[in-house]
């Protein structure tokens, strides 16, 4: 037996143990005694040394521990890892949404509501699907729309309606998020006007589920001339409910709701008379690329707003959402956006409790229900997964790897439409992370493990806007190449043009 060997699994004790029996039965009293002394010592001696390579580098005088985060955190691809078996018991969400909102009776007063209708009387208007529609404002493109993309402003006549529902929606997004004052409501700036003429004519059942419209807004629909009902249907339940629309009132759908309810005015419910139904939302061709980023403590710096310096930049418009744990992760707050991009779980698997690779599966297992539970309210949604960023703790960082191991060989192979927010391997680079992307010390003056700084923040947001924009190219790098990523500019990473004709599928990026 070879006490001397310390280089071995740490587990060998067991061995250890054996080999003492055998010892013991050989040797006296005396002996025996010595020699388990000794072998205490050793496996003192030798706990220590693990401890001292898995300690705060800080102990060491540098940044990281002698085993670099790199040669623990590049081989990914080549250890497959044994993979978690979700099956299809993912729990079902509640998407918490209602069909209307709200209904406001009387929200035009008599006087406007008479000169409104004289107006549209004197538009011409395009037949379409069982009405004829006119749109003023943002053009909104929808499937079968007739109305075309030479949309005239909207009217002065329009504009005091106009400007209560904008006071709406403010109101509504407020109290969506009371706490964030800072936050700019969405702008109402486009009216589709139905025009509704007879007993034949119907809406085809639908829901307003275009990327192109604000996915945390509310459509605003108002009421003129002959009531009717419009009948709203849960898509996966099938449960219908009617809606009565009287002349001159408001009934308000959220743009999530639309992921959940279709509506449509059934054939042959329409009474005889006109009636006009003017549709009131927030129309941008930005939209397409609206992001939801859930995230940790990682994410803090990251922000969406139109400020070229130090935000996402307006052409990725967003919100993001705070979630230092995995099941904090709210899968309604993703519904309607066109991209969900996910950093969470390093806290998760930090806790004391996890500590061997099937630990690290569970927390796993969780990401990948919520990014299930995610696609299940939001279909159209693509969603964008981070690998956890490597920590100064190479204990913590062998947890991570596990974590990213199954990202990669379970989440990507398995889940269609699930994307990588790729590049990491700044962040891979010990010295690179140590010297430039990370904090030293946190608030406290304590040793930081696992904070970006702000540069180490620019380039994650580079990255992610990056990923998403490929995308939504189809693969095709349109950056410009400013070469400031690491300056301040992570709003410019991608070159920027409003005008969608010579964009690929559309989308101005
Ligand atoms: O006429 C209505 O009440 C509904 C109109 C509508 O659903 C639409 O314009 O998308
Ligand atoms: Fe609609």
């Amino acid at each position: 037996m070879s006490i001397g060997d310390i280089s071995g699994p740490s587990d060998s004790l067991l061995s250890q143990e054996n080999s003492i029996k055998c010892i013991e039965s050989e040797m006296n009293e005396a002996c025996q005694t010595d020699i388990r002394k000794l072998i205490n010592e050793v496996c003192q001696l030798k706990t220590e040394l693990i401890n001292l390579s898995s300690a705060p580098a800080s102990l060491h005088g540098s940044h990281f521990p002698s085993e670099s985060t790199e040669q623990l955190l590049t081989t990914i691809s080549f250890h497959p890892t044994r993979v978690p078996q979700t099956g299809c018991e993912v729990p079902l969400v509640q998407h918490r949404q209602i069909p209307v909102s709200d209904t406001k009776h009387e929200f035009v007063d008599q006087t406007e509501a008479n000169e409104l209708q004289v107006f549209f009387d004197s538009c011409s208007f395009k037949p379409e699907n069982g009405h004829s529609v006119m749109s003023f404002g943002s053009p909104y493109q929808y499937t079968g729309s007739q109305s075309s993309t030479d949309v005239p402003p909207i009217p002065d006549i329009l504009k005091p309606l106009l400007e209560r529902v904008n006071s709406v929606q403010s109101d509504i997004y407020r109290s969506l998020y009371p706490d964030q004052p800072f936050l700019a409501p969405p702008e109402i700036n486009s009216c589709l006007v139905n025009k509704y003429q007879g007993s034949d004519s119907y809406l085809p059942r639908h829901a307003d589920r275009e990327m192109t419209i604000h996915p945390e807004s509310s459509i605003f629909t108002i009421s003129l001339g002959q009531s009717c009902d419009v009948t709203f249907t849960e898509r996966e339940s099938g449960t219908e409910s009617s809606h009565p629309c009287p002349d001159r009132s408001l009934y308000i759908m959220s743009r999530r709701s639309q992921e959940v309810f279709d509506h449509e005015i059934e054939k042959g419910s329409m009474p005889a008379g006109i009636r006009y139904s003017l549709t009131f939302r927030c129309i941008s061709w930005t939209h397409k690329n609206s992001t939801c980023l859930i995230g940790d403590s990682n994410t803090r710096f990251l922000r969406f707003g139109s400020n070229k310096r130090g935000t996402f930049g307006e052409q990725m418009p967003g919100q993001k959402f705070w979630a230092p744990k995995l099941r904090d992760i709210d899968p309604v707050s993703c519904m309607g956006y066109s991209n969900v991009v996910l950093l969470c779980g390093i806290n998760d698997i930090k806790e004391s409790q996890i500590q061997c690779e099937s630990d690290v599966a569970d927390c796993y297992t969780l990401l990948k229900q919520k990014i299930k539970q995610i696609k299940s309210l939001s279909a159209c949604t693509t969603v964008f997964v981070c690998q956890l960023l490597p920590t100064k703790d190479l204990t913590l960082n062998r947890k991570v790897n596990d974590f990213n191991r199954l990202i990669h060989f379970d989440l990507f192979p398995s889940c269609k439409d699930v994307e990588y927010v790729e590049g990491f391997r700044q962040f891979v680079c010990n010295r690179v992370l140590a010297a430039e992307l990370s904090m030293h010390l946190d608030r406290l003056g304590r040793f930081n493990m696992l904070h970006l700084n702000r540069a180490g923040a620019r380039v994650l947001a580079s990255l992610i806007k990056q990923s998403i924009f490929l995308r939504v190219h189809g693969g095709v790098d349109k950056r410009r190449h400013t070469g400031r990523v690491n300056g301040r500019l992570y709003s410019n990473v991608v070159a920027t043009s409003l005008h969608p004709s010579g964009m690929v599928d559309g989308c101005q990026v």
